[in-house]
């Protein structure tokens, strides 16, 4: 780990990708592992969480924001809790996009992601007009506002966060490292203006095309402190790849 920095995280996130097969080849890519300096996990479609074995960290992709009930089709953080979970991604620009989850209910969901003692995976980022607008500190503001309003600046001890420019998502077109380390620089110093040490703790993962050929500058970043992976996390290898890079 260098100086200063939080210990790195990577988190696998296979958005609706992957089969029984893949999570035997995970888990047996990493059963001969060597990654004490890091943490990682593997967020799968909920319906393979239970197919895991107890040494693969697990986090799930969504949760509800409601405890329990009539909700069909959605998962509490109860549920899954017991199937293994310590993660939980929460306001993915995806969900974000496709469920109309506005800012207010990603920090509901939040919420019960603390309350029920797991750790949310917060992700924003700004769209491809944003960025060319030149306000994307203004659009990540508004994101971060919503939850530190709801749950308050202590909160984010317990919270990761994860800058996810929209445009890099699955698009092959990743973030410099230095555009990166611009838009996470700002992310801690709005912490900071909040709470210093609160914000010198915080791990904020980058994601978006990252790769086993760019992780490694990107994770050199002073304020980069790992990675949320998607389309490498389905190739066992290439993810281990990327959780080696991370491994200092
Ligand atoms: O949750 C992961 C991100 O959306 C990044 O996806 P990607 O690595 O396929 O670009």
């Amino acid at each position: 780990m260098q100086a200063n920095k939080r210990r790195s995280l990577v988190v696998g996130n296979w958005k609706m990708n992957g089969d029984r097969s893949l999570v035997e080849k995970i888990q047996s890519q990493f059963s001969q592992a060597s990654l004490a300096n890091m943490d990682w996990a593997i967020c799968p479609p909920a319906a393979y969480l239970g197919l895991f074995d107890s040494k693969t960290p697990l986090g799930a992709q969504n949760v509800s924001q409601f405890d329990s009930g009539a909700h069909t089709g959605e998962l509490s953080v109860s549920i899954v809790k017991d199937l293994g979970c310590q993660y939980v991604i929460v306001g993915h620009s995806e969900r974000r996009e496709d469920n109309f989850e506005s800012d207010e209910v990603v920090a509901l969901k939040v919420e019960k992601i603390l309350a029920a003692g797991l750790t949310p995976i917060l992700c924003v980022g700004e769209p491809e007009s944003v960025r060319d607008a030149g306000t994307v500190f203004e659009y990540l503001t508004k994101q971060l506002d919503a939850v530190v309003t709801l749950v308050g600046i202590s909160a984010f001890a317990n919270i990761v966060l994860a800058y996810e420019p929209i445009w890099a998502i699955g698009t092959g077109k990743t973030a410099s490292p230095a555009q990166a380390q611009d838009v996470h620089g700002f992310i801690r110093g709005y912490l900071a203006n909040l709470d210093s040490n609160i914000a010198a703790g915080t791990t904020i993962l980058y994601g978006g095309s990252v790769k086993g050929s760019n992780a490694k500058e990107l994770f050199s970043q002073a304020d980069v402190d790992g990675g949320l992976i998607g389309g490498a996390s389905l190739n066992p290898e290439d993810f281990l790849s990327i959780c080696l890079a991370a491994n200092l």
